[in-house]
């Protein structure tokens, strides 16, 4: 679905010139664009400069995704400026599936690298560079616009809201470590150069089954193994095990390292753990608390709705030391987003949604029967609920209670009990969780 001729140039009245092109490679190397991009985007996020190895390495991670990529470049930069071919701003979409409910997966366009250079920030590129992407997005026929965000205060006025979430995890794996009852199947450790072969087949049945997630970047498999950290080196001190089902199928990894002689206690940092069964999950946790000269272990990606704190006998050696918005999502195209879900109860509620932009406003009801939705547009017709374009898209999967946003203030009920109506139609049949960052 990622459109296939987005190459183009514009320029504004202020000597800026936007460009948007496919991430490209000349051989191993990025082609003159792709380097000049990720310069500025190295830069943006605070990363060293990339050597030509690291370089390479990220245009083949950009190209395998087919990123489109914007870059913004100033043609009034003073002398001794970064060379004008190093753009003042970045942004990148691709596309991706996201799954909506168990077995169910729509393709979600993904933005990313957004960067604005400090002595051009607040002028309005970043609102530009969005505004022209979704539009693109919306042609192409995407239904939802994705992104996980550095900071939660500016994406709302774009139409995103937050819809998924992942605890900091603290466990004490001192005596008081215990699980209940013995997981089934059995751990072992692995070299983590093994993992890049290992880990996809696990994500993707834990991605099949889990709404929320979305599918994983090329960069994905050389981060989890330390083969190519974003830091541009490999981590020698990164380990991984494996869990194996009672099939003998590896069905659950863990990737982590110690955290050195000089903390305090000494502990574990899960980088990645991905389990496709319930028995892997407990298993991994289980191996991770057995390993010796360690008391705690740390996992800053874990489900808002833990089975671990079920299985242990003292479910207080869980500490959830963050919580931190995850997936924050965008409907561009209601009918088609509602219409894909599944949906565990049968009712009927009709909502108004104001959007700046466009895409998701109008008037709505939205019908759901033995599993199916239906959504389809109301003229001027008295409606249940009115929101904003943000909250119908931290709603919709159903990770975010109608309830609460209707306490807060970010949903108006104008039929009393509405918002209780529109939480039980969207709950979703397993609780939303995405450990995917992008
Ligand atoms: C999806 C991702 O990639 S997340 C990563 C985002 N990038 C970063 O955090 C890197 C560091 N920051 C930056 O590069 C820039 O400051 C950016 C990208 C956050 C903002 O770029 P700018 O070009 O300055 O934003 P722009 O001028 O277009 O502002 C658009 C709107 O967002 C608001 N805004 C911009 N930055 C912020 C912020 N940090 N917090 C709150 N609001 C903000 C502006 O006030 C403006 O509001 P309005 O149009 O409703 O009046």
């Amino acid at each position: 679905m990622t459109g296939a001729n987005v190459e183009g140039v514009s320029t504004s009245m202020n000597s800026l010139e936007y460009r948007t092109f496919h991430a490209g490679r000349d051989g191993d190397a990025p082609d003159a664009p792709t380097a000049g991009w990720l310069e500025a985007d190295f830069l943006g996020f605070h990363g060293r400069k990339p050597t030509p190895a690291h370089a390479a390495a990220v245009a083949g991670y950009l190209v395998a995704d087919a990123q489109e990529l914007t870059g913004v470049y100033d043609t009034a930069s003073p002398k001794h400026s970064l060379h004008p071919d190093i753009p003042v701003a970045t942004f990148a979409s691709f596309e991706k599936p996201l799954t909506v409910s168990p077995g169910v997966q729509i393709p979600a366009h993904l933005i990313s690298s957004v960067t604005v250079r400090a002595t051009h920030r607040r002028r309005g590129i970043l609102r530009r560079m969005m505004t022209d992407d979704l539009g693109r997005a919306a042609a192409s026929g995407f239904a939802v616009a994705a992104l996980t965000a550095s900071e939660a205060s500016i994406y709302r006025r774009f139409g995103f809201g937050a819809a998924t979430w992942v605890h900091d995890l603290t466990v004490d794996t001192d005596a008081r470590f215990a699980l209940t009852k013995t997981p089934a199947g059995y751990c072992s450790v692995v070299d983590p150069g093994d993992i890049p072969a290992i880990a996809p087949d696990v994500f993707d049945a834990f991605h099949e089954a889990q709404p929320g997630s979305i599918a994983r970047h090329t960069a994905y498999q050389d981060r989890i193994s330390g083969r190519l950290t974003d830091e541009g080196e490999e981590d020698r001190a990164r380990r991984a095990a494996v869990h194996y089902g009672e099939s003998g199928e590896v069905d659950g990894y863990v990737t982590y390292r110690f955290s050195g002689w000089e903390s305090k206690p000494h502990a574990i940092e899960v980088t990645d753990l991905v389990a496709a069964s319930a028995d892997a999950y407990l298993a991994l946790w289980q191996y991770l608390a057995s390993i010796d000269l360690t008391t705690r272990v740390t996992f800053s990606s874990g489900a808002p709705d833990d089975a671990l704190r079920w299985a242990l006998v003292d479910p207080r050696v869980v500490t959830v030391t963050n919580v931190e918005d995850r997936i924050w999502l965008r409907i561009l195209d209601p009918i088609a987003a509602f219409t894909a879900r599944n949906y565990a109860q049968d009712g009927t509620i009709s909502f108004r949604v104001t959007d700046p932009l466009g895409f998701a406003d109008g008037s709505f009801r939205l019908s759901t029967e033995e599993g199916a939705g239906r959504l389809e547009r109301l003229g001027s017709a008295p409606v249940d609920i009115e929101m904003d374009a943000w909250v119908l898209g931290a709603l919709y999967l159903g990770g975010a209670d109608a309830r609460v946003a209707a306490a807060g203030g970010a949903l108006r009920e104008i039929t009393p009990g509405a918002a209780a109506t529109l939480q039980r139609l969207l709950t979703p049949a397993v609780p939303v969780y995405s450990n995917t960052a992008f």
